[in-house]
C-alpha cells in the first residue's frame, strides 16, 4: 500500500513566525497601536488567519473587523515568504521520505492562496501531491473532515496516511479519522497538545517513528 504523509505547515514544514509576526505589527502600525513579541504572536498562530487577526485585536482590547482581516490577509499573502524558510532538515526528510515511496501532502489552517505561494516561494510546492488549506474546504482543522478531504485531493484514504502536525487541533484531525499522528516537537505548539500522541524532537526523528506507525 502506497503511503502518503500529511504535513502541517506552520510551525511543522515552515518556520512562518517571524513572517507573521511582521505583518501583525504592520496592521497594528496602520492602527496607531503597539506591536507584539515574538511568543505571543506564536501562541496566537494555529487556528486558521480570522482567529489570528481576532486573537491580535483582542490582545488590544478591540473587536474583531473584516476590514483587518482583509488587510492583513493582502499584506501577509504578499510578504509570506520574507523571512520564513523550512525548519532545518526538513528538505533532507522529505527527500528521505520519498525515496523510501511515501507520497505527500499538506493539511494547513492557512488560508490556501498563503500557503501555496509560501510553498512555490521555497520550492516544495513539486513535493506536494496536495494542498488543503483553511479555506479550501468547508470545514478547517480540527474538524477531521479537513484532513480527510486533503487525502481525497491526493487519492488516498485515512488507511494510507500519518500525519505529522505541531498543534491539538492536528492531533485532533487526525484522531477523527483514525489517522496516526506524530507531534511536530520543534513546532508552536506546547508539548501538551502532543495529547498522547509521539513527539518527534526533530525532523530527522520522523522517518522511523513514520515508518513504525504506517500501516
Ligand atoms: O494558520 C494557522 O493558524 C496555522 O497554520 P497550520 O495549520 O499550518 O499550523
Ligand atoms: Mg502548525
Amino acid at each position: 500500500m502506497t503511503r502518503i504523509a500529511v504535513f502541517d505547515l506552520d510551525g511543522t514544514l515552515v518556520d512562518s513566525a517571524a513572517d507573521i509576526h511582521a505583518a501583525l505589527d504592520r496592521l497594528m502600525v496602520s492602527r496607531g497601536l503597539p506591536g507584539f513579541a515574538r511568543p505571543e504572536v506564536v501562541g496566537m498562530i494555529g487556528d486558521g488567519v480570522r482567529m489570528l487577526v481576532t486573537r491580535a485585536l483582542a490582545a488590544r482590547e478591540l473587536p474583531f473587523d473584516e476590514r483587518a482581516l482583509a488587510s492583513f490577509m493582502a499584506d501577509y499573502e504578499a510578504e509570506a515568504a520574507v523571512l520564513t524558510r523550512p525548519f532545518a532538515g526538513i528538505p533532507a526528510v522529505l527527500d528521505s521520505l520519498a525515496a523510501d515511496g511515501w507520497r505527500m501532502a499538506v493539511c494547513t489552517n492557512k488560508p490556501e492562496a498563503a500557503a501555496r505561494r509560501l510553498l512555490d516561494a521555497l520550492g516544495l510546492s513539486p513535493r506536494f501531491a496536495a494542498l488543503g488549506g483553511g479555506d479550501s474546504f468547508p470545514v478547517r482543522k480540527p474538524d477531521p473532515g479537513h484532513l480527510r478531504a486533503t487525502l481525497a485531493a491526493a487519492g488516498a484514504a485515512p488507511e494510507q496516511a500519518v500525519m505529522i502536525g505541531d498543534h491539538h487541533n492536528d492531533v485532533r484531525a487526525a484522531a477523527g479519522c483514525g489517522v496516526p499522528c506524530i507531534f511536530a516537537g520543534w513546532g508552536y505548539g506546547p508539548v501538551h497538545m502532543a495529547e498522547g500522541a509521539p513527539v518527534a524532537a526533530a525532523p530527522c526523528d520522523l522517518p522511523a517513528l513514520m515508518a513504525a506507525l504506517a500501516r
